[in-house]
């Protein structure tokens, strides 16, 4: 078998799913590899792991990062999620327009998502934790959103009464995003 690497509709986007050996005494699965995943067309380099536990209904996000952008690649270790990358690259045939993919402790499916893109996720189990690799390094003054529920992106979190931080509830929608606070 091999790593297999599926576009998006969203060019740079990359749905990924590793090879999965399971045996009786359960599964084991190389969650990264470098060159592995260069040859597939993800030349993160990834400097930060990130580790985040949400209860049924949560949803994180969008957010992204400028000067300290950061290339993401998100899977669930425990739960489901519905992760999405919403494109806000300049002149980009996509801006504005998002994808979403469910990533589940069944199907160990692994998302990549480029700088240029906002990104978040819903939670459809009972609790999730979501593992991701970030290209640069936390920068909590280099932070920005969009709203999750912006009607122009009209995302469809498949979640009902979704729980978010105080801080996401107040992000701008897209179309109020100054241009300088988008990708070139
Ligand atoms: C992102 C981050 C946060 N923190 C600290 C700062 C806060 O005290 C606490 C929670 O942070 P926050 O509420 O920003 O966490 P999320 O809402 O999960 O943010 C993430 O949500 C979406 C899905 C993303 O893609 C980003 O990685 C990130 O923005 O963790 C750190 O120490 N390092 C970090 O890299």
């Amino acid at each position: 078998m091999a790593v297999r690497f599926t576009e998006t509709p969203l060019k740079g986007v990359v749905i990924i799913e590793p090879d999965v050996f399971g045996d009786a005494r359960g599964f084991f699965m190389e969650t990264w590899q470098k060159i592995r995943y260069k040859d597939g067309g993800i030349h993160a380099d990834f400097v930060q792991d990130n580790h985040s536990r949400s209860e049924k209904g949560v949803i994180r996000g969008l957010h992204y990062q400028l000067k300290h952008a950061q290339d993401k690649l998100v899977y669930a270790v425990r739960g489901t999620i519905f992760d999405v990358a919403v494109d806000l690259r300049k002149g980009s045939a996509t801006f504005g327009q998002w994808t979403g993919c469910l990533l589940s402790d069944e199907n160990r499916k692994q998302l990549f998502v480029p700088k240029g893109f906002a990104h978040g996720f819903s939670v459809l189990s009972d609790v999730a934790d979501v593992t991701y690799k970030c290209s640069d390094y936390y920068a909590p003054g280099d932070e920005y959103g969009i709203l999750y529920n912006d009607p122009e992106l009209g995302i469809d979190w498949q979640v009902k009464a979704p729980l978010v931080s105080d801080k996401d509830l107040v992000h701008p929608c897209l179309k109020d995003v100054s241009p300088g606070q988008l990708f070139i």
